[in-house]
């Protein structure tokens, strides 16, 4: 059942660049949303609605939200977090051996799968001071073309994906937790569905394109989803040098982020655009956030929130964030609902998720 506690008031962080005084203290907490009622099948239609409607106010007023009632024992979340841990903790050459590659390249790269060393990411233009380790849900039918080189080349997103040798459960670990969370982000964007007033299937036979409660479903049931493992070491310079992880919205649908308990990293833009709302880990829940594809879809109505890292903490940071994103052909545009509530006008045009994926990798996000 959902439920959504009253925020408790208390000081929040402000923006350390604003000359400005900090604004009214607000909320400390994002709001915490128990998805159990989608995921069983004999949950009231009541039930399933009181999640829904949580769903949308946290949606409208944060873009995130706290998920609980997922049904993966905190157990494997621990185990997910340690697993990535001790591969980071491999030497310099280990982690390099599932290199990230130029998409082309001689060396049978994809651009986009693999590991990434500290600062080599760039978020609008500045180096992200973590490493990092990219999988995407495998590409069907990849083949290498010929002759580049080496073994042939991959074109972008194309290639296999490069899992760490050590630990050796990794991989295993890894793939089941994915098909658990691919689950839970079902069941999420069909609770959000819900949460648009959508329209209930009319039983006719739909395609892609009908827009009823049930739009989400269809098009993330070949979800190229991403998992990312990242390792954050304490940040020593200043914020004008790159943050742990620089201020950015997420490209796809819904993120369910998984963390180590270090408090104060993830900070979470509110919406007077100035009040950075720390969202510390709750042990087994999820921070849930929406996307630019989810924002797109709704016109607007529901925007995806900028957030970013700053980890000052004196223990290295884990975070294993999973993407659940629309199909790659899923052609994302404004649904007439959303248009109507948003004042008659589509202020978004209609692409594929995989073009505005492609795009992202490449201008390294
Ligand atoms: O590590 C985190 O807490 C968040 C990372 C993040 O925002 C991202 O990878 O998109
Ligand atoms: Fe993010």
């Amino acid at each position: 059942m959902g439920s959504q506690p009253e925020p408790a008031m208390e000081t929040h962080q402000s923006n350390p660049n604003d000359t400005q005084p900090a604004p009214i203290p607000q909320i400390t907490s994002l709001p915490l949303i128990d998805i159990s009622s989608f995921l069983d099948p004999h949950s009231s239609p009541s039930a399933r609605q009181l999640t829904a409607s949580s769903i949308n106010s946290a949606c409208i007023n944060y873009g995130f939200f706290y998920l609980t009632g997922h049904g993966i024992p905190t157990s494997k979340l621990d185990q997910i977090i340690m697993l990535a841990r001790h591969f980071f903790a491999s030497p310099l050459f280990v982690k390099n051996k599932i290199r990230r590659r130029e998409a082309g390249s001689s060396e049978g790269g994809d651009g986009a799968r693999g590991y990434q060393g500290i600062g080599e990411n760039l978020t609008q233009g500045r180096r992200d001071i973590h490493e990092a380790v990219d999988l995407y849900r495998e590409w069907d039918h990849a083949v290498k073309t010929p002759g580049a080189g080496g073994e042939g080349t991959y074109r972008t997103l194309q290639g296999p994906n490069l899992w760490p040798a050590e630990p050796e459960e990794l991989k295993d670990v890894y793939l089941e937790y994915i098909d658990q969370l691919q689950d839970v982000g079902r069941a999420l964007v069909r609770a959000m569905g819900v949460a648009l007033d959508l329209g209930t299937p009319t039983g006719e036979p739909a395609d892609k394109e009908t827009e009823d409660e049930d739009v989400f479903v269809r098009n993330t049931d070949r979800s190229f989803w991403v998992m990312r493992m990242i390792g954050y070491p304490r940040l020593e310079t200043p914020i004008e040098d790159g943050l742990s992880c620089g201020e950015h919205t997420d490209y796809g649908c819904v993120t369910l982020l998984l963390a180590d308990p270090t408090p104060g990293a993830l900070q979470v833009l509110l919406k007077d655009g100035r009040t950075w709302l720390p969202a510390d880990p709750i042990p087994g829940a999820f921070v849930v956030n929406i996307g630019d594809m989810i924002e797109r879809w709704t016109n607007g109505l529901w925007k995806s929130t900028r957030h970013r890292v700053v980890h000052r903490g004196d223990e290295y940071r884990v975070s294993v964030p999973f993407f659940f994103e629309p199909n790659f052909e899923a052609v994302v545009r404004p649904l007439g609902k959303c248009v109507e509530r948003t004042g008659g006008k589509a202020v978004y045009e209609g692409s594929t998720y995989g073009r505005h994926l492609a795009a992202k990798v490449d201008s390294n996000f």
